[in-house]
């Protein structure tokens, strides 16, 4: 393993396979890389060079040093896709303050699938050929562990009150929005294989991408930024509703969510930084004129999705940091929602609500939003830090945050207790 552009460059193979059965069933022991979604995607394990940067040049170092390391790479490609050839698992810390900073990992053996397209990339930083893998599947165990025990960071009725101080801020014009989160500490009986964790996410939240980077696992509804072959697209999510489990209920739920003003005004602040961040970038940008609903096992959401087409030759990596934070994880406007975050969350987000995805070495690649997720604790596999934000308005309640919190916990929660 490497920390700075490997002296020898990377020599990668790609090579197409015939279907070597599901993805995430292939990680072997070990830290896991994952990005999966309808069992399409990627998988690494292996760590063959790590780049890592800190405070607000986080992304400017690691998108420098990747340009740089891909520039060099020697890459022997048969199937030419995006994802195919070296790529690089990445994800960032939501605050330019966090120690957290941010990380590329190329891993050694990296399995994709997209259509009808299986392959295999090997990939060496020493200069010397690809050691050749066997890929084997490995069992996995589906059933949530008993006796987990949850327990809030901060107490509810705090962080309630957080709330309530930032709808006062909002009412005195400071901002017009601000996403607000909190952190549950879970502590299992026994300890977790992360591999298991990501499996139950991917198969309950099959809509969601789910990904499993530097120990950072979850399955994300919100696409921050895909970039492939110069089309560029997002989706941005904000408004939020709980399902009831009540198809019924919850159609007019969808229907009312659609012309809650609250919602609906939550959403605009989010669409609108997002187009605003890729309009320097891009030729043409297409927003849709009113949201969907987006429904997922948990809550719906209000959701647009952002086409634009690439007129610079800004890599997928330069686009996450540029939309990053949109208002959909941070505020409106940025910098204040930022300092009001900093003086009323009340906790370290870590790489919560940071991009989380991967880059390929024509800068293509796939960079969502931390958020469903779950922080593993590296010394310990019985505990896990789960988060969740909602974006508050002058017309949002506190109670009812709360409970749209932990509506937005329950993927991970589900995952990790019976
Ligand atoms: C901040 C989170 O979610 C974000 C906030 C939303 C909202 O406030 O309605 C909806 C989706 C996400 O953009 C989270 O899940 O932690």
């Amino acid at each position: 393993m490497t920390t700075a552009p490997a002296l020898a460059p990377l020599v990668a193979r790609t090579v197409a396979i015939s279907d070597p059965g599901p993805l995430l069933a292939l990680l072997p022991p070990g830290p896991s890389l994952a990005w999966v979604r309808h069992g399409e995607g990627l998988v690494g394990w292996g760590e063959v060079l790590r780049v890592t940067g800190h405070g607000e040049s986080r992304f400017d170092t690691a998108a420098r040093t990747w340009a740089e390391v891909a520039k060099r790479a020697v890459i022997r490609d048969e199937v030419r896709l995006p994802g195919t050839g070296p790529v690089a698992f990445g994800s960032f810390a939501f605050s330019p303050s966090s120690p957290d900073g941010g990380a590329l990992i190329v891993p050694e053996v990296v399995v994709g699938h997209r259509g009808g397209t299986w392959w295999l990339t090997t990939i060496s930083a020493d200069g010397a050929l690809p050691t050749p893998v066997t890929l084997t599947q490995h069992e996995r165990i589906m059933q949530s562990p008993e006796g987990t025990v949850f327990t809030s960071a901060r107490e509810p009725r705090e962080w309630m009150d957080a709330v309530t101080e930032a709808i006062s801020r909002i009412k005195g014009g400071e901002v017009e929005k601000v996403v607000l989160a909190r952190d549950v500490v879970a502590r299992t009986a026994e300890p977790v294989d992360p591999r298991d964790l990501i499996s139950r996410l991917a198969n309950g939240y099959q809509n969601c991408w789910t990904y499993s980077v530097d120990g950072l696992v979850g399955a994300t509804p919100e696409m921050l930024v895909k970039l492939e072959r110069g089309l560029v697209t997002s989706r941005v999510l904000a408004g939020t509703i709980r399902r009831t489990q009540n198809d019924e209920q919850d159609l007019a739920l969808a229907a009312s969510l659609a012309r809650s003003s609250k919602d609906l005004e939550e959403h605009e602040y989010a669409v609108r930084s997002v187009a605003e961040a890729l309009a320097p970038h891009c030729t043409t940008t297409n927003v849709p004129d009113s949201p969907f609903v987006l429904h997922l096992p948990n809550v719906m959401h209000l959701a647009t999705d952002v086409t634009a087409v690439l007129a610079d030759g800004t890599t997928s990596l330069d686009l996450a940091a540029a939309l990053h934070p949109s208002a959909a994880v941070c505020g409106t406007p940025t910098p204040a929602a930022a300092k009001l975050i900093e003086a009323v969350e009340g906790m370290e987000r870590g790489r919560y609500a940071g991009p989380v995805g991967w880059v390929d070495a024509a800068g293509d690649g796939e960079w969502g939003i931390a958020l469903r997720c779950a922080q593993l604790d590296a010394e310990d596999p019985h505990r896990f830090r789960l988060f969740a934000g909602c974006g508050i308005v002058a017309g949002s309640d506190p109670a009812s945050e709360l409970a749209e919190s932990e509506a937005k916990l329950l993927p991970v929660k589900g995952a990790l207790s019976r």
